[in-house]
């Protein structure tokens, strides 16, 4: 003590403390990829991120794989394999598991087991980091649910590479400004969701006839806020629980999608389908078999709304943040007055059919003209007929 300088034998104690804990102590952090078997942890994806391109030179199993936009192999490491990081002089040794499922629910689970780790300061640079990795990310991804049945509460995803943008979208300039400066908006407010106590989402409800742009708008979106794209056919949505299960599974920042929502009950097949299968379609009881079978249909589509109304205002919005939810329909008229109440659907979008403004661009898009002697009795023609988008670029 009267010799050494205190920096210096406080430098010799933490390392011998350093070395007593490599040889004596272990500490094991698990990670698990679904925190209560519904929640994803954020812990585990960051860690993912920020460990697939760390591959070891003892490591003789990698994966190598060429993602579509990019020109160079992307190289991670297989399951099973130790990876080691070192961070402030530490090794950290993580290592990605496959647990055998406890049950179907969480066939995809998996731990990363962590030794000598530094809770304090590790993990936050692992978090910090994962957020500059996503924040880099080049490619947008389209889920959609698994057709299998063993695991159909799991989404499935593939590359989103639709050219669809804002400059390409034939719509009135004022309009697509709005969306724009409507998704600029929603995106700067995350202090303000929280202090009016409302969750961070905007609903849109695109109407309008078949071809005149709904998704392309949804990919214009999706491009520009740079965020992926979850597609829910309700279809295949097998009631409320299961509804609540995939909706709980999707990430933030993103666009949830739901199409086609006025044919979701498809009310008048059904009953059609029950007709044909009712054994009592011959016999004089049918009419009193077939008045069951509708009050059975229309309690049902009752539930269903009421499932839609609850995941968009209760459940789903409250399980995640920064998330858009789109509806499209054909006919906003035989939507449930409820589902388009504000807060439910913020921005109702009009898909028109074409107008001037729009066959400008789609002339300019597919042909490369911005003038032609022909646009002003385009002008009078367009005004006069109903054409859509779509046609026209047919
Ligand atoms: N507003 C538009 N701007 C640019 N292209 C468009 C537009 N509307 C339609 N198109 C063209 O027509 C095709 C079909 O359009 P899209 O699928 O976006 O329409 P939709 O309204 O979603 O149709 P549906 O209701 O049948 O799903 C697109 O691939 C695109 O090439």
């Amino acid at each position: 003590r009267q010799y050494l300088p205190d920096e210096v034998s406080s430098y010799f104690d933490q390392k011998f403390k350093n070395f007593i804990a490599r040889i004596y102590s272990e500490l094991t952090l698990v990670i698990e990829e679904y925190d209560d078997g519904l929640n994803r942890n954020k812990l585990f994806k960051a860690a993912k991120l920020c460990l697939e391109p760390k591959i070891p030179p003892n490591v003789n199993r990698i994966k190598i794989n060429l993602p579509k936009k990019e020109s160079e192999v992307s190289l991670s490491v297989e399951k099973n394999q130790a990876v080691v990081d070192v961070f402030n002089g530490v090794r950290l040794k993580w290592k990605f598991e496959l647990k055998p499922a406890p049950d179907q629910e969480l066939c995809n689970n998996g731990n990363y087991i962590i030794k000598e780790t530094v809770l304090g300061t590790y993990i936050p640079h692992i978090l910090k980091k994962s957020k500059e990795l996503s924040k880099k990310k080049k490619t947008l991804k389209l889920f959609t649910l698994s057709s299998n049945r063993i695991n159909h509460d799991t989404w499935q995803s593939a590359i989103l590479d639709h050219p669809s943008t804002f400059d390409t979208l034939a719509m009135v300039t004022d309009m697509k400004k709005m969306i724009m400066d409507d998704l600029e908006r929603f995106l700067k407010r995350k202090d303000y969701y929280r202090r009016v106590g409302k969750a961070w989402k905007r609903g849109y409800l695109l109407f309008g006839p078949l071809g005149t742009g709904k998704s392309s708008l949804i990919a214009a979106m999706a491009n520009y806020l740079h965020f992926d794209v979850y597609d829910l056919e309700l279809s295949s949505v097998e009631g409320n629980k299961h509804l609540r299960k995939v909706l709980i599974a999707t990430e933030n920042k993103s666009i949830l999608v739901v199409e086609d929502i006025d044919c979701c009950t498809e009310l008048q097949d059904r009953s059609a389908q029950a007709r044909t299968a009712s054994p009592y379609w011959h016999s004089p009881r049918r009419d009193l078999m077939l008045q069951i079978r509708n009050l059975i249909l229309f309690v049902e589509r009752i539930l269903e709304t009421f499932g839609l109304l609850n995941f968009t205002n209760g459940l789903w919005s409250s399980s995640g943040d920064e998330r858009i939810i789109v509806f499209t329909t054909n006919h906003k008229d035989r939507l449930d007055p409820a589902l388009l109440r504000p807060g439910r659907m913020d921005v109702h979008i009009h898909m028109s059919y074409c107008t001037l403004c729009g066959f400008k661009i789609l002339a300019s898009n597919y042909l490369g003209i911005t003038e032609h002697p022909l646009f002003s009795e385009v002008e009078e023609l367009i005004e006069q007929t109903k054409v859509t988008p779509a046609e026209v670029a047919e």
